[in-house]
């Protein structure tokens, strides 16, 4: 599977970073394809270097206003005009989609998929590893418009939450 994931570019503690690395080492070590923002920073770098480490391909989609921050070393490379164009590349890139520990280019890149998947642009699976509980305020949010009518469609059918590393990948499989 052609796994999307958005995460932090930021170096972040242990409780973050131990389940994103386990995260990558499943990820490669089941034959899957990271297509990620394609950056050496922080958590991307991290969970880059465990899928490849683990035996995954890598597909990094850059910008070119950061790329000085591109990753070296992936198996193929694209370079986007701006962060529009590339959001969309890793949506059209996916097979499925995860969502790991992130600030405000991981919730934009979240919300443009919900969006899209909202008015049926795609079907693909969303999955957010909800890592210390980290999304917690998030999914609260999402279940009120839920709950009060803001959505068109279940939430259920947007968006999934796992709280361990191999129960965010076992939905994904179910999921595809
Ligand atoms: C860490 C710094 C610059 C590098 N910044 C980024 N590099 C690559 N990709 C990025 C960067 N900033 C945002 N993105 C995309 O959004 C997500 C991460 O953003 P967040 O705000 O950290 O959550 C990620 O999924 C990328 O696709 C400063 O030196």
């Amino acid at each position: 599977m052609n796994i999307t994931v958005f995460c932090s570019a930021y170096s972040l503690d242990e409780k973050y970073t131990a389940p994103a690395a386990e995260f990558a080492r499943l990820l490669g070590a089941g034959g899957h394809t990271l297509v990620w923002g394609g950056s050496h920073a922080g958590l991307m770098g991290l969970l880059a270097d465990g899928v490849k480490e683990a035996g995954g391909r890598l597909v990094g989609i850059s910008v070119e206003f950061l790329a000085h921050k591109t990753y070296e070393g992936a198996d193929e490379l694209v370079m986007a005009r701006d962060l529009a164009e590339r959001k969309a590349q890793l949506l059209a890139r996916a097979d499925a989609l995860v969502v790991l520990v992130g600030g405000l280019g991981t919730l934009d890149e979240i919300t443009e998929v919900l969006e899209l998947k909202k008015h049926a642009m795609h079907e693909k699976p969303v999955v957010v590893l909800d890592t210390e509980g980290f999304y917690g305020g998030l999914r609260t949010q999402l279940e009120r418009m839920d709950a009060e009518g803001f959505l068109p469609r279940p939430l259920a059918e947007l968006i999934s939450f796992a709280a361990e590393p191999a129960e965010a990948l076992a939905l994904l499989e179910e999921k595809n």
